[in-house]
C-alpha cells in the first residue's frame, strides 16, 4: 500500500487522502502544490493526511493546495470519515478525529455494503471572539464591521469554527465579485492567520445560498467549515432557525446550531478514484 491514495470529494469541494504511515517522503509545502496541482499532480482543494493521535481515534493533518495547513475542513472530514469506513480502519461507524482546530466526532450516517455515502460531524463550537479567530477589531465581536478594500467597503461578520472565516450578507450573488475581491479580503491586514471568506444571501428561515472563496485554496464549488461558519452567523444575527441548509454551486449540506453554539454538519461524500502516486511523481517530490 506504499504511496497509495484514494481521491474523494463533498460537493465537488475534492481532497485526496494520504497514510502518513504509507508515504516513502515527508510533505513540505512546495511538493503539496505540485500534488495538488491538476496538471502536474492528482489536482484537488487539498490534501488529507492521515496521521497518529493520541488523543482521538484518528489523526488527521490537514493541507490547502498552497501548502499551509488548516485547522478544520468541513468536507474534508467527511471525505476522510468516508475513507477510513470505506478502508476497514474502523469497524465502527462512529469516531472521533484529532485535528489542528480540536476533536470532532463523526459519524457513518448512510453506506450501502460497506461504502459510506453520507456523513454527519459534529464539528465543534462557533466561536465570535475577535481574539481567537483571530481578527484586529476594536469590537469584542466582529459583527458588522467595515472593512475597506480597493474598490469596496464591505460590512464583516467574523466566526472561527476551528479555522477563521469572515461571511458578507448580499442581496445577490456574484460569482465575479467573490472572483475579484477574494483574494484581498483573504489576505486583509485584519486577518493576521488569513481567512476563508463567504458571500452570503439569506432565502428563508431555513435556507441560505452562499459563495466562496478559501484560504489557501481560491474559489471552490462547496465548504463544510464556511457552510458552518454561515450558519453561526445567520443564527447569532437572527436571520435564520438554527436548523438549515446551506446552498453552494456544489450542492447543499444540512447544519444545525444548538443553544450552546455547537454545529452539526450531515452531507454527502463521494470517491473519485485511488491509486499509487507514481515513482516519477515521487522523484519530483523530493527535489522540491
Ligand atoms: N474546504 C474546507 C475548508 C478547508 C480549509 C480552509 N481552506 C482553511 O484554510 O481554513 C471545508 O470544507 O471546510
Amino acid at each position: 500500500m506504499q504511496n497509495f491514495f484514494v481521491k474523494s470529494h463533498g460537493l465537488g469541494n475534492d481532497y485526496f487522502v494520504l497514510n502518513e504511515a504509507e508515504l516513502s517522503f515527508k510533505l513540505n509545502e512546495k511538493n503539496i502544490q505540485l500534488l495538488c496541482d491538476v496538471h502536474y499532480g492528482i489536482g484537488s482543494d487539498g490534501i488529507l493526511l492521515k496521521v497518529p493521535s493520541d488523543k482521538a481515534d484518528f489523526g488527521l493533518k490537514i493541507y490547502n493546495p498552497d501548502g499551509s495547513e488548516a485547522e478544520k475542513s468541513g468536507n474534508g472530514l467527511r471525505i476522510f470519515a468516508k475513507y477510513l469506513y470505506d478502508y476497514s480502519h474502523t469497524s465502527g461507524k462512529k469516531f472521533t478525529i484529532e485535528t489542528l482546530g480540536g476533536i470532532v466526532t463523526a459519524e457513518v450516517t448512510r453506506e450501502t455494503k460497506g461504502i459510506a455515502s453520507q456523513v454527519k460531524v459534529d464539528m465543534g463550537k462557533a466561536i465570535f471572539d475577535s481574539h481567537q479567530i483571530p481578527v484586529t477589531c476594536d469590537s469584542p465581536e466582529c459583527l458588522d464591521h467595515p472593512l475597506n478594500i480597493v474598490d469596496e467597503t464591505y460590512l464583516i461578520n467574523c466566526v472561527s469554527v476551528g479555522n477563521p472565516h469572515c461571511v458578507i450578507l448580499r442581496d445577490r450573488l456574484v460569482e465575479g465579485e467573490i472572483l475579484k475581491h477574494g483574494s484581498e479580503i483573504e489576505n486583509h491586514p485584519m486577518f493576521p492567520h488569513r481567512i476563508n471568506v463567504q458571500f452570503a444571501k439569506v432565502i428563508s428561515r431555513n435556507e441560505v445560498e452562499i459563495l466562496i472563496w478559501e484560504r489557501g485554496a481560491g474559489y471552490t464549488l462547496a465548504s463544510g467549515s464556511s457552510s458552518c461558519a454561515v450558519a453561526a452567523v445567520m443564527v447569532k444575527k437572527g436571520l435564520t432557525d438554527r436548523v438549515l441548509s446551506l446552498k453552494m454551486p456544489g450542492g447543499t449540506l444540512h447544519i444545525e446550531i444548538d443553544e450552546d453554539w455547537n454545529i452539526r454538519m450531515i452531507g454527502e461524500v463521494r470517491e473519485i478514484a485511488s491509486g499509487y502516486l507514481s515513482d516519477e511523481l515521487i522523484a519530483d517530490a523530493l527535489c522540491l
